[in-house]
């Protein structure tokens, strides 16, 4: 457990706030006046402080200050006048850990002056402690603060290390951004549920459930997609028909495109340092 460390959080946007929530709900941290958020817009502050109990602060300096965990939440585009203002003012026995995205560990250990640093890649599930998390940690992570990350993003879900920093570009693409391409696809299907003449409760009741359904199949059986999609499939029949719109329409393609177009996104943000 993470005890009574000081946990600095520069960001308190849609990520950071999930983070916190949860962090806070699962008693992974157990007091709220352990955790100080600094966001430029004070109305955000005041949020945070009322929903979560936490110390709120519009200066990333005062936010770091005592701060044995540092976690970055802004965005890519901010990150090096973030960077710039927090070099060697964070301790150097803290550890810092970011989600942003794109951005390498040597940008950020040279950015902030700052030896231990774990990148990590979650995504929006999070919020419910069903969360991907993909991390790498700087050679000077100590193993203390090692099982200090695994705390934290054990409490947000499934957590995976990996020392090929390669992996997080490519998480970025498919386990994070990929969250939006799954709601897209939910979005898609509850609307021609609700053109067939379903009200739109009940067409996303049933898709909701249709997805983890075969979401849990695929994890008890461990079969193929395609042995799965054949299964359904009966000859001359409804999914076959379905199956060769989605085809015609170039699905695999498009979903392809999707997830490598993320990718060089995400590449070229991180570009930028
Ligand atoms: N959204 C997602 O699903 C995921 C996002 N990420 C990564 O998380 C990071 C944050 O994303 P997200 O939460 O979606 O973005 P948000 O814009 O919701 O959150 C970023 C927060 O940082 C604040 N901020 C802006 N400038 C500064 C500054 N100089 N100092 C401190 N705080 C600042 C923003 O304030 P203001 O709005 O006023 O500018 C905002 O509240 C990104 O790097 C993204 O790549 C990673 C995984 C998943
Ligand atoms: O869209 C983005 O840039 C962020 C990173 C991955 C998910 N959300």
């Amino acid at each position: 457990m993470l005890g009574d460390l000081k946990i600095a959080f520069i960001g308190g946007g849609t990520m950071g706030e999930m983070i916190i929530s949860r962090l806070l709900s699962t008693k992974t941290i157990q007091q709220p006046d352990l955790v100080t958020v600094s966001d430029p817009l004070s109305t955000r502050c005041f949020h945070l402080e009322r929903e979560y109990g936490v110390r709120t602060t519009t200066s990333n300096i005062e936010a770091v200050q005592g701060a044995s965990i540092v976690i970055l939440a802004v965005k890519p585009q901010v990150l090096a006048s973030v960077m710039a203002t927090l070099k060697d003012k964070i301790s150097p026995d803290a550890l810092v850990i970011s989600i942003v995205g794109g951005v390498g560990i040597a940008s950020l250990c040279q950015g902030l002056n700052h030896p231990a640093v774990v990148r990590t890649m979650p995504n929006i599930a999070v919020q419910v402690g069903h969360g991907t998390t993909v991390w790498s940690a700087s050679s000077s992570v100590t193993e203390i603060q090692r099982s200090h990350t695994q705390v934290i993003l054990q409490a947000l879900g499934k957590e995976f290390a990996t020392q090929n920093e390669h992996y997080l570009d490519m998480a970025t693409a498919l386990s994070s951004a990929g969250t939006g391409f799954i709601f897209l696809y939910i979005e898609a299907v509850i609307d021609a549920g609700v053109q067939m003449g379903l009200t739109r409760a009940q067409a996303q009741e049933l898709t909701l459930h249709t997805i983890a359904g075969s979401v849990e199949l695929m994890f008890q059986t461990d079969e193929h997609p395609a042995i799965l999609r054949n299964k359904v499939t009966s000859p001359g029949g409804v999914t076959a028909a379905g199956l060769y719109e989605l085809e015609k329409g170039g699905m695999r393609t498009v979903i392809s495109n999707a997830v490598l177009t993320a990718l060089s996104r995400t590449q070229q943000l991180g570009n930028m340092f």
